[in-house]
């Protein structure tokens, strides 16, 4: 049983030089983080997920961050214009992968940017980061598009933070983990439960009460057991110093 398919790109040689905005940058270990990728993917897999490689792109050190060039909603992809001018080539390589399983593909176009990383969907909700990435046309853009598919999207201003789900994200409850000093927390249509930890506010539900989460946040896996859902830990800390999560390493694009 497949659960459905999860895009992931391969770190590139040029990934130290990936971006950081809201953190110093710090020496990137290339080797330790390929071993990271293939346990990610590895937890991917283990939780039922049928992974597909988007074709590398090299040349871009930050394209192993898929989860930035599109938005997946039922049977729709919209690709993105991300907001960091650098990273648009990486789009090319997630279209191509997209259409191959089988999505409608529409895109985000010019003048408006948005990043994936901006965008957050809870049932028929999508909550959209407006800051350095993404900016109201490309909300104005996807909440056209995911109309058509019965979803309503909800702008939430950001503060010093990256993206919308370096701030927030949601439990397979529907449940908001948040660090709600990073975003204007009275945008959402719902109550957040605050973390102690940076990396606790970043899950990725994975079916079945499987909870993806990152080896930096132990207080937060704990609370998630709690809570009666199952934690999957990785260690991601080469992608943490690039301003990454667990998030930003996949697209699931669960089987219909
Ligand atoms: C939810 N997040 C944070 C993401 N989806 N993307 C992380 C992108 C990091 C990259 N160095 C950059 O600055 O673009």
């Amino acid at each position: 049983m497949t659960r459905g398919i999860a895009l992931v790109r391969q770190p590139g040689d040029r990934l130290a030089e990936g971006l950081v905005t809201h953190i110093e940058r710090s020496d990137v270990d290339v080797a330790a983080a390929r071993r990271q990728h293939e346990a990610y993917r590895a937890a991917l897999a283990g939780a039922g997920w049928q992974v597909h490689e988007v074709e590398p792109a090299d040349h871009c050190p930050d394209a192993v961050f898929v989860e930035d060039t599109v938005v997946v909603c039922a049977d729709l992809a919209v690709l993105t214009r991300p907001g960091a001018p650098e990273r648009r080539p990486e789009v090319a390589g997630t279209e191509k992968a997209v259409r191959a399983v089988g999505l409608e593909v529409v895109r985000i176009e010019a003048p408006g940017t948005l990043d994936g990383g901006d965008v957050l969907q809870v049932g028929s909700t999508v909550y959209v980061g407006l800051g350095g990435r993404t900016d109201a046309e490309g909300v104005r853009q996807l909440a056209a598009h995911l109309a058509t598919r019965g979803r309503t999207v909800v702008p939430v201003p950001l503060r010093e933070v990256l993206h919308l789900k370096s701030a927030v994200t949601a439990l397979p409850d529907g449940t908001l983990l948040a660090l709600p000093e990073l975003f204007d927390a009275t945008a959402l249509r719902q109550p957040v439960r605050p973390v102690d930890e940076e990396a606790g506010c970043h899950v990725v539900p994975l079916g079945d009460g499987l909870v993806l989460l990152a080896a930096s946040a132990p207080r937060t896996a704990a609370l998630v057991a709690d809570l009666g859902f199952t934690p999957v830990v990785v260690d991601i800390s080469e992608y943490e110093k690039l301003e990454g999560c667990v998030t930003c390493l996949s697209v699931l694009i669960p089987a219909s």
